[in-house]
């Protein structure tokens, strides 16, 4: 456990981990997909960096998509969420494409945890669809679409952060 400041992070808070392979992110992607695909049809895809571009890319596969924008959002440093800096906004044009208010338009994050980061961007765009894979009660009420329902108080591991490592055996203390 690393703790930068007296502040247990929020990974460290989090009772439950809850890893996530790269073929249980793809059928998750997927699942999504199926949901999303009785919604469209859209005219883009807006991956919310950098979480979002993962399930941005199976999405838009899926859906033959291959207009696909980025908003850029800075926000948490590894586990500790600041203040969210936009980097990068929507382009002029993929806004066009949504008529100025994102309808037609579908974004994409990996999940939604507090909700700051969604809230934001739909603030950019109204009228646009938010999917996300995973979500936690908090932003849950952001989200249009999302697949799995996870605790608050639950850290997710994506494939992209982890490895595979040694763990030591359930009965010696293994979480
Ligand atoms: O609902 P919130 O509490 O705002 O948290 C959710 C956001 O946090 C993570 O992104 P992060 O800021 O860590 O950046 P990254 O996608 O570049 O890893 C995740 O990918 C979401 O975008
Ligand atoms: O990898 C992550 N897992 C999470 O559960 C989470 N919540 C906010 N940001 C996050 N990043
Ligand atoms: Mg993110």
């Amino acid at each position: 456990m690393v703790e930068r400041n007296s502040e247990p992070s929020v990974q460290d808070r989090a009772g439950r981990p809850f890893p996530v392979s790269w073929d249980q992110f793809h059928r998750d992607c997927r699942a999504l997909t199926w949901r999303l695909n009785e919604v469209g049809p859209f005219h883009a895809v807006i991956a919310i960096t950098r979480g979002g571009l993962v399930p941005a890319a199976i999405v838009a596969r899926e859906l033959g998509l291959r207009v696909i924008d980025t908003v850029c959002i800075a926000s948490y440093d590894h586990d500790k969420q600041g203040d969210l800096k936009v980097l990068k906004g929507i382009s002029e044009q993929t806004a066009k494409l949504g008529g100025g208010t994102g309808k037609g338009l579908l974004i994409v994050d990996d999940l939604v945890d507090t909700g700051k980061t969604g809230k934001l961007v739909r603030e950019m765009l109204p009228d646009a669809h938010f999917a996300t894979v995973y979500a936690k009660p908090k932003g849950r009420p952001l989200v249009d679409t999302y697949i799995t329902e996870v605790s608050q108080d639950t850290w997710i591991f994506f494939p992209w952060d982890t490895a595979l490592s040694f763990q030591p055996p359930i009965r010696d203390g293994a979480a």
